[in-house]
């Protein structure tokens, strides 16, 4: 059995910048991954899916899932189990990270990895590389950064799905400027410093079509966030803390609001040092 793990993606800084004559929009992000995820096991076998995990019960295993369809786009066959930790639709790449995922164990089955994987999901070509990246384009062009310091991160949804199509039709403006040159970080100070200077453009709209996402903002902030933002088109949003110890008693007391609450810190790095 193959298992690989399919890390949340965070954005933690997300500028549009114009629209494709498709409708695509430009962007303009900087992108991590959290060290929590779904987890995707194959077996060798005929092409199946099988869901467990907290938030099984938001998806099907129909052949729309982005699992069967990364199998079908790789010609890989396997019977796959998605355990579904994160939650659907809420800007953090469940899917698109689940459809890397399954490309990278199949190609560690002997499967190659198919080009042009962004036509399964616009996050899909950051989600296969899995480590900081300035993301333009639709998402297909990725610039690799130095590794991110140490965050101690927490990450909350309010449990409203937010669908990506609808955020960017409510844009305000399409024609934002890009984000200033990325430097290197010495620590998270730094990096903190440095997104104060930019933002998520989805976020406006995003507070509008689901006001409760302005709610969590403000609660991370008043559990000490140094930053708090919502990911790609929401409705996660994130907090960055000045330790582990101040994230744990955040999400703690953030979940007693009945919302997905987790402390959690950057995916191990996969590239080779
Ligand atoms: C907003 C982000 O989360 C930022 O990382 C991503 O760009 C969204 O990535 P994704 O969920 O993999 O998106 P896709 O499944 O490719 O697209 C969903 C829908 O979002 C809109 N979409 C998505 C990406 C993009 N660059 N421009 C868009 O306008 C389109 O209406 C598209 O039909
Ligand atoms: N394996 C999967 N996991 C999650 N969603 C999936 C999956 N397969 C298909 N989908 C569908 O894809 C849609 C987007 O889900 P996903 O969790 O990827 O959104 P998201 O977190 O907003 O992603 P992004 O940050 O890339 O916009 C959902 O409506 C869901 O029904």
């Amino acid at each position: 059995m193959i298992v690989e793990f399919a890390p949340a993606k965070l954005n933690l800084a997300l500028h549009v910048t114009g629209r494709r004559a498709d409708g695509y929009h430009l962007l303009d992000s900087l992108v991590c991954f959290a060290a929590i995820g779904d987890r995707i096991a194959l077996t060798p076998g005929p092409l199946s899916l099988t869901i467990d995990g907290p938030f099984a019960a938001g998806l099907s295993a129909d052949a729309d899932n982005l699992c069967l369809r990364a199998a079908r786009l790789a010609g890989g066959q396997a019977a796959i189990t998605l355990t579904k930790a994160l939650p659907v639709a809420s800007g953090i790449g469940g899917g698109s990270a689940d459809a890397a995922a399954v490309l990278r164990g199949l190609a560690r089955m002997g499967h190659p990895l198919p080009d042009r994987s962004e036509r399964l999901g616009a996050d899909v070509p950051v989600c296969l590389a899995g480590s900081p990246a300035r993301m333009q384009g639709i998402g297909e062009l990725l610039t690799p950064l130095p590794a991110l310091p140490t965050l101690h991160l927490v990450l909350v949804n309010p449990g409203v799905a937010v669908p990506t199509p609808a955020i960017f039709a409510r844009l305000g403006r399409r024609d934002n400027p890009p984000l200033p040159p990325v430097p290197a970080f010495p620590d998270a100070p730094a990096l903190i410093g440095w997104l104060q200077t930019v933002r998520n453009d989805l976020q406006p709209p995003a507070i509008a079509a689901a006001p409760v996402i302005a709610d969590v903002l403000q609660a991370l902030e008043a559990s000490g966030a140094r930053l708090a933002r919502m990911s790609g088109s929401g409705a996660t949003c994130f907090g960055l803390f000045p330790d582990a110890s101040q994230a744990a008693a955040a999400a703690a007391a953030l979940a007693r609001n009945g919302w997905w609450a987790v402390a959690s810190e950057l995916a191990p790095d996969p590239r080779p040092r």
